[in-house]
Parts: structure tokens; C-alpha cells; sequence
């Protein structure tokens, strides 16, 4: 039997995917705490436990045959290589544009400028209706952007809206709605076809099972 990875995303995709992963045998046998590639339960699958942003390289190049990753991520940085026959329903959240509550009307001669982790589906966003922004790239903690003056709007993920709420903003726009989605390397469904199909099957079921018992 030819061998399988699947790479995981790290954090709280991880967690969700944890409890579907464990009904079908592919949860780790080992320490993810400490170990970057531990084996599943099944023998010949194997984990890769990366960066969220990391699992499209991984799965593109092939050092993953498959990996587990958010939408936000994969409009952000994904590519035509990836297959992505699957969404996992979990992790749910949008992209969203937010500014203070308190903003004041701004000079429509300066363009606006947006703080985001996501500066490429900003462009777009913006560009799609015809406006030209500045954008600042940022790693994290967006919400403070616009409280200190770096910009007058974010582009961010909202759940709850509790962060928004805690920081004094509030949702303008919904760019998209996000969930994570199982992605396939392209060439790996070729030679490993009837594997992956399988895996496929199982994962698809699997996660289906979680929804209805939630
Ligand atoms: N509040 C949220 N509710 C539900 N899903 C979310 C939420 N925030 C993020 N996500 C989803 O989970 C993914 C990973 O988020 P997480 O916060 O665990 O990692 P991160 O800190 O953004 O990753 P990195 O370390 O690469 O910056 C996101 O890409 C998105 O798809
Ligand atoms: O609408 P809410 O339910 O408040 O969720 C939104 C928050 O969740 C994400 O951050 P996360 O908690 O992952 O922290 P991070 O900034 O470290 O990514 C996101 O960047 C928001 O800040």
C-alpha cells in the first residue's frame, strides 16, 4: 500500500477536525504537542501538524497528499494545483470589512486604507467595485488598527463579533463566508487514485456524521 499525508492545520481547525478524524481511524497516535509529523491510527496515513497558511505549499508541491485549510486561506494563497472536493462545515466564520463606530467621515480625496492579513482578497474586494486602496499588511491583532489611527478599516474574520464588539467596531461589509475545506494535490489524485477516493469517501461521511449529531 502506498503511503498517504494529510496536513493539518494547527489551532482551532485542528481541534474541530480532531472529533470526525478519531470516528475514522486518522487521528494521531502520538504527541502533536511536540512531534510535526506523527502517524494516524492507520497505518500508512501520516499527519503533518503546520501553520494554516502553510498547508496549501504543502499539499501544491506534493509533500502532502492532502490537507485540511480554511477558505479565507486558500482564496488568499491557494492555486489552480489544488483540488478542493470537500467542505468540512467547520470553523465557520466571514470575511468581513469593519470600521470604528465612532468613525468620522473621511477626506474622499485620500484613498482608504484597509488593515488586513489578507491583502490580496482585499485588493480584490475593493477592485471589484471600482475603488483603489491603500493596504497594510498586517499578522494579527487587526482590530487595533483603527483604534490607534494606522487605518480607517479592517478586513478580518468575524464569528461571534464579540472582538469586533470588545474594540468598539462594527461590520460594514460581508466579503464572504468561510469554512474549512479539504484540499487534494492534483497529481497525487491521479497515481494514488483509489486511496484518496477511499479516504475521501470516509472523511466526507465522517464529517456528515458530525453535523447531524451536533
Ligand atoms: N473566530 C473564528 N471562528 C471560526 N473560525 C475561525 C475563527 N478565526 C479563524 N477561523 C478559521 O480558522 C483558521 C485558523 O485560525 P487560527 O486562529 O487557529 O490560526 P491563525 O492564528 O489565524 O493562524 P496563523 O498562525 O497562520 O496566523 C482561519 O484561517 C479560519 O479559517
Ligand atoms: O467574532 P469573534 O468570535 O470574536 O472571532 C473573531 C476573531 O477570531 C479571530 O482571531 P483569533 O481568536 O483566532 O485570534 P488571532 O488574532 O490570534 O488569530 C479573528 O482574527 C478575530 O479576531
Amino acid at each position: 500500500m502506498t503511503a498517504l499525508t494529510l496536513a493539518l492545520s494547527k489551532g482551532r481547525i485542528l481541534e474541530e477536525s480532531l472529533p470526525f478524524l478519531a470516528r475514522i481511524g486518522l487521528d494521531p497516535a502520538g504527541d502533536i504537542d511536540r512531534l510535526l509529523r506523527v502517524p494516524s491510527r492507520t497505518p500508512g496515513v501520516s499527519l503533518l501538524i503546520i501553520r494554516p497558511t502553510d498547508v496549501p505549499t504543502y499539499v501544491e508541491y506534493g509533500a502532502a497528499d492532502l490537507g485540511i485549510v480554511g477558505k479565507d486561506v486558500l482564496m488568499e494563497n491557494g492555486s489552480a494545483e489544488l483540488y478542493e472536493p470537500l467542505d468540512l462545515d467547520i470553523a465557520k466564520c466571514r470575511l468581513s470589512v469593519a470600521a470604528r463606530k465612532d468613525a468620522l467621515p473621511r477626506d474622499p480625496r485620500r484613498r482608504l486604507r484597509v488593515a488586513t492579513k489578507y491583502p490580496e482578497i482585499t485588493r480584490r474586494h475593493f477592485a471589484d467595485k471600482g475603488e483603489q486602496v491603500e493596504i497594510i499588511k498586517l499578522y494579527g491583532s487587526m482590530e487595533l488598527a483603527p483604534l490607534v489611527g494606522l487605518a480607517d478599516v479592517i478586513v478580518d474574520l468575524v464569528a461571534t463579533g464579540s472582538t469586533l464588539r470588545a474594540n468598539g467596531l462594527v461590520e460594514t461589509e460581508i466579503i464572504c463566508q468561510v469554512s474549512s475545506r479539504l484540499v487534494v494535490n492534483k497529481a497525487a489524485l491521479k497515481t494514488k487514485n483509489g486511496q484518496i477516493t477511499t479516504l475521501l469517501e470516509q472523511i466526507r461521511r465522517a464529517s456528515q456524521q458530525g453535523r447531524k449529531a451536533a
